[in-house]
């Protein structure tokens, strides 16, 4: 696999040579007019200075052992390093679906545990995953109130965003890849400790993506796989064109709804912490046109819905869809 070298605020990297050119992410202070003008105009930035997590900077390994308490978290395993997601609510009807990772729950002692053993096998990656909640011990509590919700709550109103939903806790080993994908909300993402390379693209770049169909367990992400691109099924996978940046402690990076996003952990810099600000989507006041790439891949969402739950039958999906198109809007 090819790599090439990264420097990044004094920092040096190894990163993997992708097939599609990118443009740096803008970094910017957080009090940066540009900054606010980005994220009220649904463009990704990399903030400085923000503190969103301030409160939370001494997060490490013995920290959360000490303080997490003793609830059960996710820790999803992958023998190729990549973690793509899928939604096990959709593996019923897809029979022929083998999940590309495993999951347990277990507390986060004995994650460290495992941690510290694998630490050097190459065949057996970890990453944690789990929505912060009520079971943690007061410390951490503490930590979670002391962020920085004044400037949260006051960009969720400026920017008419909806409520917050959740806030993952991701711990992952050195390596591991979250592959490209969109998500439904707004994210803000906090990087706590280690550092990881987003690879971004905009919403109109949907047909060089080509996303599974909207029934399958892995809804949302790309079917390319970025390391052995078959060209020949998804042609304009060449015409792909991104952004991207590396995410250090303390940067919080906007990550607008619908924009794909591919995540990958750096390997010498340790175990990668972050936490996710999810929120709703804002309210759209009055519809103006011409509609935004974002907007209109919710419309193919919603109609892609429509037409797989009147059909009853994801195997008359492909006939229908193509019929619909073929020779009329081809
Ligand atoms: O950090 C990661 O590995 C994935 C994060 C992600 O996909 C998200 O925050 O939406
Ligand atoms: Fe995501």
């Amino acid at each position: 696999m090819a790599t090439e070298n990264t420097v990044n605020s004094g920092e040096k990297f190894v990163t993997k040579k992708y097939p599609f050119s990118t443009q740096p992410i803008p970094r910017l202070y957080y009090r940066d007019p540009k900054a606010e003008h980005l994220i009220q105009s649904g463009q990704p930035v990399i903030l400085t200075g923000s503190n969103l997590v301030g409160s939370a900077y001494h997060w490490d390994m013995d920290y959360l052992c000490s303080n997490l308490g003793c609830g059960q978290y996710t820790v999803y395993t992958s023998s190729s390093g990549k973690f793509k997601y899928y939604d096990e609510k959709k593996m019923p009807e897809n029979k022929d679906f083998k999940p590309p990772t495993s999951h347990t729950d277990m507390t986060f002692q004995e994650f460290a545990a495992k941690l510290k053993q694998e630490r050097n096998n190459e065949k057996e990656r970890m990453y944690l995953q789990q929505p912060l909640n009520d079971t943690v011990g007061k410390w951490i509590v503490m930590d979670f109130t002391n962020f920085n919700w004044e400037w949260a709550n006051q960009q969720q109103k400026t920017n008419r965003w909806g409520p917050l939903t959740s806030n993952l806790l991701l711990v992952g080993m050195e390596g591991v890849i979250t592959p490209a994908h969109y998500d439904e909300q707004e994210n803000l993402f906090a990087q706590i400790q280690g550092y990881k390379r987003f690879l971004l693209f905009d919403p109109d770049q949907f047909e060089c993506l080509y996303p599974y169909p909207i029934y399958h367990p892995h809804d949302r992400q790309s079917q390319v796989d970025f390391d052995n691109p078959d060209f020949e099924k998804f042609p304009k996978f060449a015409d792909l064109k991104g952004y991207e940046g590396i995410v250090g402690p303390k940067d919080v990076l906007y990550i607008p709804m619908y924009w794909w996003h591919q995540v990958e952990s750096l390997s010498g810099h340790g175990e990668t912490i972050s936490i996710t600000f999810w929120y709703k989507a804002a309210q759209t006041m009055k519809v103006v046109y011409p509609l935004t790439a974002g907007q209109k891949v919710a419309i193919m969402r919603n109609i892609e819905k429509m037409i797989a739950e009147a059909l009853n039958d994801k195997s008359e999906m492909s006939p229908f869809m193509s019929n619909m198109v073929l020779g009329r809007y081809t």
